[in-house]
């Protein structure tokens, strides 16, 4: 199988080109590649595939197999990908999620190579139906205390296409993430899991996020997450509604727009491009 790593943010994945390779147990076969010993070594999977509705469609498998609805710092690299590999000749292209159809805006550097993508990534949906959380259908999950272990912490919700739960911590460098993250994903609360983040305000447009990822633990960089986090803390009265977003491994620009819909630039790099034997 022929496949392009690239990452954004620092959040890596394996990128096959499904206008010429077809992969055939895509859950199997993100779980080898990204096996960081014995695979390639990424966060997920990830599947660049024609459309019928749009410029370009992904498929996004997380490192333990499962699928998820979307990837933000993955629509970016894939926006990249079909760009500069001909598959879209336009600066503003769609790309069919399952988060639904999603618009997204080129920037190029000299090479004439995609250096950064805008994506419009739609609404936070923010009732419990939608997240999907256990509760009352229709009612939103902003700053609600949850209990796990022997700690409380109070948790925002948001759907960005796949599920979010924020959680504000004074320090998120000491926060112990890998103790509590995996607590929060395999919460009864929610019935398709959920990723969790971490989230310390540094100013009314300056936040620091670490991530735990459904399906994937801590990963560097989220992009439906921050997403997610730029709703919450609007939500909680915590930031103006354009943030600049420090994730570990790169930051994301964010805007919840006028129009109600998020807006997250970021960046979009191709690290390599190999062959393995699956
Ligand atoms: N890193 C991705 C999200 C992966 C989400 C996945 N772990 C899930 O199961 O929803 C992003 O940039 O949006």
């Amino acid at each position: 199988m022929k496949f392009t790593k690239m990452q954004g943010a620092g959040n890596d994945y394996v990128y096959v080109n499904c206008f010429e390779e077809a992969v055939h147990d895509p859950a199997a076969v993100a779980i080898k590649v990204s096996n960081r010993n014995f695979g390639i070594g990424s966060d997920g999977l990830i599947l660049i595939m024609p459309s019928e509705v749009a410029d370009v469609r992904m498929r996004m498998f997380n490192s333990d197999g499962s699928e998820s609805e979307m990837c933000g710092n993955g629509i970016r690299c894939v926006a990249k990908y079909a760009y500069d590999h001909g598959i879209v000749t336009k600066n503003e292209i769609t790309a069919e999620t399952g988060a639904g159809i999603l618009t997204l805006q080129l920037f190029t550097d000299a090479g004439c190579k995609v250096e950064k993508v805008r994506v419009n990534m739609g609404p936070p949906r923010l009732t419990r139906k939608e997240i999907p959380m256990l509760g009352e259908p229709e009612e939103r999950v902003v700053n609600v205390p949850l209990n796990v272990l022997h700690s409380s912490f109070n948790i925002t919700c948001a759907s960005m296409g796949n599920p979010h739960c924020v959680i504000f911590v004074d320090d998120v460098d000491t926060f112990q993430v890998e103790k509590y993250g995996p607590l929060i994903e395999n919460h009864e609360l929610f019935p398709r899991r959920t990723n969790v983040e971490f989230v310390q305000i540094v100013s009314r447009t300056e936040v620091r996020q670490r991530t735990w990822e459904r399906g994937a633990g801590e990963t560097l960089a989220c992009g439906t997450g921050s997403s997610a986090v730029t709703a919450a803390c609007v939500l909680n009265g915590l930031t103006e509604k354009r943030i600049l977003n420090h994730l570990t491994g790169g930051d994301l620009e964010m805007e919840w727009g006028e129009d109600g819909n998020i807006y997250m630039t970021g960046p979009a790099v191709e690290v390599f491009t190999g062959e393995i034997d699956l």
